[in-house]
């Protein structure tokens, strides 16, 4: 019998629940508990699954979130996650089918890009996307940073830290990071659940709740500028010395003296000999802040948000570039939905970008355009590579020279 892939219906709820558990290699169990909590902020017009016999064999999902482009913009985002064919089915084109029908139902509701958190490094390049934005997380030595422990908490900048607890933190949060997206590129929009998950009010599905610690940094003039959560384990040593981690859950801030302030002050708690920073920017600031920056090492360091361009106009349109000038880009799409030629006009007042029949400058895949998008990847690396290809000489340069950013783009939030 051929195998259906289509949209759920709110009655194969449970079964494509038990699906998606079944593909993470969780337990195929669904409680009555986690169905009435899901159901209160899943929409199963945007999940789609693969229905053998009657049976769910494959999961997938998405939902609207906005992705903050260079210079500010809050571009219309297709996020896909809940992504699961089961083993039983796998190979078989399930994913294909699932994404290539919702990727061309995404652009025709008129999203300008789809993201993404790859599990797996060679699956998503094929579908048209593109790893945008990598993350790396540190392990902090304390007693190597060279912090005078008979320093306080507090930072020397007229500034001060604050312990708040999560119902501070659902109201000052979303106002922060609204503001760390206008001055940061590659973050994504947080929604009231984000938050809730993070201060304990919604369930998270990941273990069972643990009130985390929340710091907050204001300026001299009283105004919030950073918010850091974290978690703190408990292990003594032989020789009774603490020798205790704390996790660090988000840290946002919006200028660098509320950054130095709150890695300072997490790394100056008593009983903390570790810091685990969490995904923080490649450029991230933070080994800077300590007097010995290798105190910091670096533990995990990935490609984490994948970015899929669906219309190519209004996201080249929507970014800002550090220079003024001209390219030609031949894009190629398997899926059509964002190849042609295009003519990309960048001013400092403004950027045209419309269909052309120039010869091109480069000719490139649409999965490197969404690794060149935020900024990060090179277009001279990937000439070295032999995936882009210059048609002129020194169009590789000039791409780099308007597309890159003078600071990394960032996405820390798993979805
Ligand atoms: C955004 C997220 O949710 S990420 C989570 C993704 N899910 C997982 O990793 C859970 C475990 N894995 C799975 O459920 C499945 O293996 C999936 C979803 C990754 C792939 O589903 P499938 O139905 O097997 O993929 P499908 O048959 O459509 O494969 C299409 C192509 O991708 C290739 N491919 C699929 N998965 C992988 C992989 N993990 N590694 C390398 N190649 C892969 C296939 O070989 C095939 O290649 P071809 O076109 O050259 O023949």
């Amino acid at each position: 019998m051929a195998i259906d892939v289509r949209v759920i219906s709110e009655s194969e709820f449970p079964d494509w629940l038990r699906a998606v558990n079944t593909g993470f290699l969780r337990a195929p169990t669904v409680s009555e508990k986690d169905l009435e909590d899901r159901r209160t902020y899943l929409d199963p017009s945007r999940m789609r699954g693969a229905f053998d016999d009657g049976r769910c064999v494959a999961t997938y999902r998405t939902f609207p979130q906005e992705l903050t482009a260079v210079g500010g913009a809050r571009l219309p985002a297709n996020a896909v996650t809940g992504v699961t064919v089961s083993a039983t089915h796998r190979r078989r084109g399930l994913l294909s089918r699932m994404i290539n029908e919702d990727l061309a139902e995404a652009k025709e509701r008129g999203d300008v890009v789809s993201t993404l958190i790859a599990a797996e490094y060679p699956i998503y390049g094929r579908y048209g996307f593109g790893p945008a934005a990598w993350i790396t997380e540190w392990s902090v030595d304390v007693p190597r940073t060279g912090l005078d422990p008979r320093r306080s908490g507090q930072p020397d900048d007229g500034g001060r830290v604050d312990l708040v607890d999560g119902a501070e933190v659902r109201k000052l949060g979303p106002e922060l990071h609204d503001r760390l997206c206008s001055v940061r590129h590659g973050l994504i929009s947080r929604n009231e659940r984000w938050w809730q998950v993070l201060t304990g009010t919604a369930t998270s599905h990941g273990g069972p709740w643990v009130e985390p610690f929340h710091a907050v940094y204001r300026d001299a003039s009283g105004e919030v500028q950073g918010l850091l959560t974290y978690r703190a384990d408990e292990v003594w040593g032989d020789a009774k010395q603490p020798l205790n981690t704390a996790t660090v859950v988000d840290a946002i801030a919006v200028t660098p003296a509320a950054e130095r302030a709150l890695w300072r002050y997490v790394c100056s708690i008593d009983w903390i000999s570790t810091v685990r920073t969490g995904y923080r920017a490649p450029d991230d600031l933070l080994p800077f802040f300590l007097p010995d920056p290798r105190a910091a090492r670096i533990v995990t360091q990935a490609d984490f948000l994948w970015v899929r361009i669906l219309d190519t106009v209004r996201a080249l349109e929507s970014r800002t570039y550090a220079a003024s000038g001209t390219l030609v880009l031949d894009i190629h799409d398997r899926s059509s939905l964002a190849s042609g030629r295009y003519r990309l006009d960048a001013t400092p007042s403004g950027t045209t970008c419309a269909p052309t029949t120039e010869s091109p400058d480069l000719t490139l895949d649409v999965r490197e355009l969404g690794a060149l998008y935020l900024g990060d990847e090179s277009a001279v690396r990937l000439s070295a590579l032999g995936t882009v290809t210059e048609e002129k000489p020194g169009a590789a340069s000039r791409t780099d020279a308007l597309f890159r950013t003078s600071r990394r783009p960032w996405c820390p939030d798993i979805f």
